[in-house]
């Protein structure tokens, strides 16, 4: 099946409610026709140049057989790994998409030195890399391409033959890669990064892989049409709608996969309606959550739950009270009605869910730090290896790890949540994921995890421009070792440092309690973390 969708109890409701009048409204055939006018006034110039998403099938379809046709080329050259250099909106669709269709790709979204070593020490001499930036200018892929690089040169190799960008046309990416003499691929600039899946972001990486891309693009086609029309059984409108108009409006909405067959649709999922709905106090905070988590045991009357199913069955309204979605369908279709739903919900929460306006702050911190390089804050104290620094509120009142921990538990108002961010190296400490379950069962409230940098091209955006009831941990490692960034004053190891610093800053500045655990010798300061935690 193309695409199905049930809901149940306050999703139900929220369908029934807002339905007819978003079929009256003609907002699917509006979107569907380019109409920057659906999320009003102060939109309206983004939106004009926000919509290209609704046509990324047909316009994307002449790139397939030039990805292919590079496919090829790169392989007769020996090229045997793909790697991905790319933020947020530039690498989870390719992620999931590869994940899915079981083609292997080395996704680097990463400033840890350990994590940006690990990709360089892989296979360096049959790597080519996709260097994927819409807007060409963020820091993180600037200097992901940069090592790649000088690492290709050392080794002998024409970084011309192995570096390959998507940028947007007139990018400083797109200029300096068409000087350097890479091969470029242009995207189409009238699409937001996260709104980017079915364009050259989403398929150059993936049909390099190994992807069948043009049955990707065909899964979408076929859930095109009753996207388009305005009518009661449209499955955009139907997702906006209940994920957006319950009343209270449940503003977690937790996601779990359950029984799909794609692999991490919830992280693409989370960026998408984060970044878009999370502003001006409101938004929808995705939380990804695992099965038996006891956000979903709790049946919190703030969360609603969205189940990815591997068939969500032929009724529309489920029995039962329990506040619930269950969506399944092919990979294509989802990311098409998400974006749609996306944007219904944009319309029906009063935001633009096209922009981003609070992301710039914690660069802009992030750079004047890497600027002024002042002295680290010392730690208010160290507990058992672990460095313990935090806002005034959380570690005013804590004498140790344990303390502090409770008192940023205690911060969480009764519809607040907790945000776990940690900027370590992924590849070498996957354990700190299970602290998620583990605070949400303390705290008895839905707990966001992220990897950082990654989140900060999420959930980062909500973080600070949503409703002001986050509690941040922040989770760092003093890295084993470092590595410099060629051609940029800092290294990765500082600059990771600066991006959690600035990130800490801007947090602190909104008013949001954080605490922040520098473990020092990351091995041995796991377990004493989870025993804190617990
Ligand atoms: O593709 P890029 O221009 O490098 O941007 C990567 C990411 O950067 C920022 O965080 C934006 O808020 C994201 O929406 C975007 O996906």
């Amino acid at each position: 099946m193309t695409f199905g969708i049930a809901v149940g109890g306050a999703a139900a409701d929220a369908v029934r409610r807002h339905l007819p009048a978003l079929v009256a409204e003609e907002v699917a055939s509006g979107i569907t026709a380019q109409n920057p006018t659906l999320w009003g006034a102060d939109a309206e110039s983004e939106s004009a140049v926000r919509l290209g998403w609704t046509e990324s099938v047909a316009i994307s379809r002449p790139l397939v057989p030039e990805i292919l046709a590079l496919r090829e080329e790169l392989h007769a050259a020996g090229v045997r790994h793909i790697a991905l250099a790319g933020m947020g909106g530039s690498s989870l669709a390719p992620e999931v998409i590869t994940r899915t269709m079981g083609a292997p790709l080395t996704v680097l979204d990463s400033t840890d030195p350990g994590q940006v070593l690990a990709a360089l020490n892989d296979r360096l001499a049959e790597t080519a890399i996709v260097v994927s930036s819409k807007s060409g200018s963020t820091v993180e892929t600037a200097s992901q391409r940069r090592v790649f690089e000088k690492a290709f040169t050392d080794a002998g190799i024409d970084p011309t033959t192995r570096v390959i960008v998507v940028t947007d046309p007139g990018s400083p990416l797109d200029v300096s890669a068409r000087a350097a003499g890479y091969r470029v691929f242009n995207a189409d600039p009238n699409v937001g990064g996260r709104y980017s899946a079915l364009t050259a972001f989403g398929l150059v990486p993936s049909g390099l892989a190994g992807v069948d891309i043009a049955e990707l693009l065909d899964e979408a086609d076929a859930i095109s049409l009753p996207l388009a029309v305005d009518n009661e059984s449209n499955p955009g409108l139907i997702l906006g709608a209940a994920i957006a108009g319950t009343s209270p409006l449940r503003d977690k909405l937790g996601l779990l996969a359950d029984g799909t067959h794609i692999v991490g649709l919830p992280d693409w999922v989370e960026q998408l309606i984060a970044e878009s709905t999370g502003k001006l106090g409101t938004g929808l905070l995705p939380v990804v959550l695992e099965e038996g988590a006891s956000e979903i045991e709790n049946a919190l009357d703030d969360l609603l739950l969205v189940r990815l199913v591997d068939d969500a069955g032929q009724h529309l309204f489920l029995d039962g009270d329990a506040a619930e979605v269950r969506v399944s369908g092919t990979l294509g279709a989802q990311f098409l009605v998400w974006e749609y739903a996306t944007v219904v919900a944009g319309r029906l929460l009063g935001i633009n869910p096209f922009d981003q306006p609070d992301v710039e702050s914690a660069k802009i911190a992030t750079r004047g730090l890497l600027d002024a390089r002042p002295e680290p804050a010392p730690a208010a104290f160290v507990s058992e290896g672990i460095e313990v620094r935090g806002t005034p509120e959380v570690i005013g009142a804590a004498s140790d790890l344990q303390s502090a921990i409770d008192v940023l538990v205690e911060e969480v108002p009764e519809n607040g949540y907790i945000s776990i961010q940690a900027y370590v190296n992924r590849l070498a400490l996957p354990q700190l994921t299970e602290l998620r379950a583990l605070l949400a069962e303390r705290s008895g409230r839905p707990v966001t995890f992220g990897w950082g940098p990654r989140f900060l091209h999420s959930t980062g955006q909500f973080h600070k421009g949503g409703p002001a009831v986050g509690a941040f941990l922040q989770i760092l490692a003093t890295p084993a070792e470092d590595l410099d960034i060629p051609e940029s004053p800092f290294t990765f190891g500082e600059l990771i440092q600066a991006q959690a610093s600035g990130d800490a800053s801007v947090l602190a500045a909104h008013g949001r309690p954080v605490l922040t655990l520098t473990l020092t010798d990351a091995a041995a300061n796991v377990s004493t973390l989870f025993d804190a935690a617990r």
